[in-house]
């Protein structure tokens, strides 16, 4: 018989004996870290890493949440009602046997919304016991928005925030240049520490923050570039209530994870003794060189994901390992990355297949369902920066043009036959299906006009190509450049709504 699905939620009061023991232990260490951002990937990564390590007494510390932008405080506020404790599930296969595991994360000491506690928010800065940022907000949270700093009024971008908290903990230790801070911001994105500095400090500048305070953030705070590998896939919508009859309690902040974990952070191993991950048993690696493993990684596994996903939704699939299992989609992939991407990175051949076929096994993770709905949000940009670099060095390797790389991007067109209807854009699969894209919208924008303009009629659709390929806002160059490429992209395109 199954169990009876319960009515407790999680939070301190329902943790009995040793476990509530241990949960209040570790959430009564002092806060040492302030975390800008509340999504899964954090948790199930960063979170989960300080847990290991406090559960190993390597560390004295708690964490601070704290939401990047204004709309993240529906989940802020699910994480405060239970007291900073949600249950992380690690599934998949370690060393080919299948793992399952389940275990309340507790390293989270208090929540904290900047937009409505900024003075609260700021004087977190200020504290001495604090000394690690870690942030991931996305690509998207990474940029430069100009605004106006006003006193008593909280700053909307994440960059522009931390410039403002930095400036506030120069003021209380007067430039001491022991008192800057570890800066580890963990977004998808080529030199993400320095990205983030510069950031800082063109936001300072704005704000014509003094010299010597932007002396002290160049010189004595550390932003680290890093690159983290594993794959969080989130709320297990579907099994949540066998999950929650399991555990004995419903939990809003469920989080799943596979077992893999990987981090490469550009730095000296004494960083240890601010963070002793490594020393936790923890896979992460402090390396002088990060550009061979974001290559690497974003290349191959964020590649085949982009690679994969527009026309796999369009043929009606609905999760990674549906792809892996479908022979066709699996050789699609496959050939893509071992003929298209990996011979094209002049990197060791050998090394990229062994990477790429546990990349394949992780895929094929048989306990964790990785949405392609999820991963299809900003697959223009994705395409641009984890598929084009390789189709372009393809060309210029005299190869011609790479067959499966161009039926992506056919596939990526035809996903983004959008038309916008109260600030949502929708397109529909082979089969008429409706569904909605989540992209920036003013590329979505320029998507629907080329098609519009086509009246998305068959005979019209070179003239589509053309106009969505020459466009540089999509691909930061003119497409239809590439030799053959637009024709290719179109003969494609027919032969697909064909079948
Ligand atoms: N989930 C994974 O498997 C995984 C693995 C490695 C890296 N990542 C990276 O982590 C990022 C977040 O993934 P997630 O699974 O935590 O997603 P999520 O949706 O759970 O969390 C996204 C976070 O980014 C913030 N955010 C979104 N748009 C923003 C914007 N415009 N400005 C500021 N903040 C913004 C949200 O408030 C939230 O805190 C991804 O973009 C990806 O690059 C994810
Ligand atoms: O997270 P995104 O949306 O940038 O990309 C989707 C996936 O490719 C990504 O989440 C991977 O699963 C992850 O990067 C693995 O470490």
């Amino acid at each position: 018989m199954s169990k009876p699905v319960p009515e407790q939620h999680l939070n301190l009061s329902i943790l009995k004996g040793g476990k509530r023991q241990s949960a209040e232990h570790i959430r009564q260490n002092p806060v040492k870290i302030l975390q800008i951002g509340e999504g899964n990937f954090l948790r199930g990564f960063f979170d989960w890493m300080i847990n290991e390590c406090c559960k190993q007494e390597n560390y004295q510390g708690s964490i601070a949440v704290s939401q990047p932008r204004p709309s993240g405080s529906a989940k802020l506020a699910k994480l405060k009602e239970q007291d900073g404790l949600y249950t992380q599930i690690t599934r998949g296969l370690e060393q080919g046997k299948p793992v399952e595991r389940s275990e309340v994360i507790p390293v989270i000491s208090r929540t904290i919304d900047p937009y409505t506690e900024w003075e609260e928010w700021l004087s977190l800065g200020v504290s001495s016991e604090l000394q690690v940022i870690v942030s991931n907000t996305t690509e998207a949270g990474l940029r430069y928005h100009p605004e106006e700093l006003q006193e008593g009024i909280p700053v909307l971008s994440f960059p522009g925030k931390l410039a403002v908290l930095l400036y506030r903990r120069f003021q209380a230790v007067a430039g001491d240049p022991g008192k800057g801070l570890l800066i580890l911001p963990l977004e998808l994105l080529e030199r993400n520490g320095d990205e983030l500095k510069r950031l800082v400090l063109q936001y300072s500048r704005d704000w014509r923050f003094p010299e010597d305070f932007i002396q002290w953030v160049e010189r004595h705070n550390r932003f680290l570039n890093s690159l983290v590998d594993r794959i969080v896939t989130g709320y297990p919508e579907e099994e949540a209530e066998a999950w929650f009859a399991e555990l004995g309690y419903r939990d809003r902040m469920l989080n799943a994870a596979e077992p893999y974990h990987f981090w490469a952070i550009e730095g000296e191993p004494e960083l240890d003794e601010q963070l002793p991950l490594r020393k936790s048993g923890l896979n992460v690696h402090w390396v002088q060189d990060l550009k061979p493993y974001q290559l690497r990684k974003v290349r191959i596994l964020n590649g085949a994901h982009t690679l994969m996903t527009p026309l796999a939704l369009l043929h009606g699939l609905g999760h990674v390992r549906e792809v892996m299992e479908h022979s066709e989609f699996r050789a699609f992939t496959t050939g893509a990355v071992e003929q298209e991407i990996i011979p094209v990175m002049g990197m060791d051949a050998g090394e990229l297949l062994h990477y790429a076929e546990s990349v394949y096994e992780r895929f094929s993770n048989p306990f964790i369902r990785h949405n392609l709905a999820d991963i299809a949000m900003n697959s223009l940009s994705k395409f641009r920066v984890r598929l084009l670099p390789s189709l372009e060095a393809y060309v210029e390797q005299g190869k011609g043009l790479p067959e499966r790389l161009v039926q992506s991007l056919g596939g990526l067109l035809r996903y983004c036959r959008v038309r916008e209807t109260e600030g949502r854009y929708e397109g529909t699969t082979l089969r008429g299906e409706p569904y909605q894209v989540r992209d920036d919208p003013a590329l979505l924008g320029i998507c629907a006009e080329a098609w519009e303009a086509g009246g998305m009629e068959e005979r019209l659709l070179a003239d589509t190509v053309d106009r969505l390929l020459c466009n540089e806002d999509l691909w930061g160059r003119d497409l239809t450049l590439v030799e053959g490429l637009a024709g290719k992209v179109t003969a494609y395109l027919e032969e697909l709504d064909r079948h």
